[in-house]
């Protein structure tokens, strides 16, 4: 598994693009017939993927983690951002259409990821997030239309958007894991404004159903000395707590958003109105 150490703020002037792309992008999540996982010392979050590409995936445990299983002492959030999909977790199993959330609770032993049939044309991918856990939440299934919906923006500003909560103190519960995704409607193309940081909390944004041809500016670094990350589809990128984290595309798309850190509060945001950033 990759390992990322977490970085300072007064690291960021003396990165160059490469540098940050080798630090706050994951560029390739989703390996067909893998699970795949990225440590961040951020939160000590763990991020992946797994796309069973008509097999069948178990979710392996890593030597980083130290532990019996990968869920001995962790909890994960699981978003299915690909064709349907199923995941059994110690022998129950959960059907999972596109954009279904699974959270599976600590202690989970054994999770299989698998496409929902043999011959689908567009395979499963989900997209996993895992954080340390102190207590055992009970696994959970969400589907898409269930969640808490936020309709977010206005047409006029570009970045008219919907947004559903999924793990979340009004939702399924967790020990740290808060997890959603934000649709942007046809013309909107800004994400998260106006913009803000959450000292509490590290963000992850897992970009989806951007088109081929289209990228994502996404903005991150301190509010007053910002930079960018140009991102393809299925990307992710980490911003840690001091990060400043909104973007905007050359077309509209989708994005995971999923926090871990000190409080669950969705709305303990410190905004940053666009006229103070530099
Ligand atoms: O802390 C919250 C996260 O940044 C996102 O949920 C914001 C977002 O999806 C949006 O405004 O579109
Ligand atoms: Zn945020």
């Amino acid at each position: 598994m990759e390992q990322r150490y977490a970085t300072n703020p007064e690291q960021i002037p003396g990165f160059d693009t490469q540098d940050l792309r080798d630090r706050y992008l994951v560029e390739k999540v989703f390996i067909p017939g893998e699970v795949t996982a990225i440590y961040t010392h951020q939160d000590r979050i763990v991020l992946g993927g797994a796309e069973p590409a008509g097999g069948e995936l178990v979710l392996p445990t890593f030597d980083e983690l130290r532990s019996d299983f990968f869920l001995q002492r962790r909890e994960m959030g699981v978003l299915n951002i690909g064709g349907d999909g199923v995941v059994t977790v110690d022998g129950t199993t959960y059907q999972m259409p596109s954009t279904a959330c699974l959270y599976i609770g600590r202690g989970a032993r054994e999770v299989v990821f698998s496409d929902a049939t043999a011959e689908q044309e567009r395979g499963a991918q989900f997209y996993l997030f895992s954080a340390p856990a102190h207590a055992d939440y009970p696994t959970m299934l969400v589907l898409p239309g269930e969640g808490t919906v936020r309709e977010l923006g206005d047409q006029k500003t570009s970045n008219r958007r919907t947004l559903t909560q999924y793990i979340h103190e009004g939702g399924i519960r967790s020990c740290q894991v808060v997890m959603g995704f934000t649709r942007l409607h046809e013309g909107s193309m800004w994400n998260t404004m106006p913009a803000h940081t959450h000292d509490r909390r590290t963000e992850c944004y897992l970009y989806f159903d951007i088109p081929e041809d289209a990228r994502v500016f996404h903005i991150m670094g301190e509010p007053e000395r910002t930079r960018h990350l140009v991102v393809a589809d299925r990307q992710a990128v980490i911003s840690p707590s001091w990060s400043l984290h909104c973007g905007v595309g050359t077309a509209a798309y989708t994005f995971v958003w999923a926090m871990a850190g000190e409080n669950q509060f969705f709305d303990d945001m410190d905004t940053h109105p666009v006229t103070e950033i530099r």
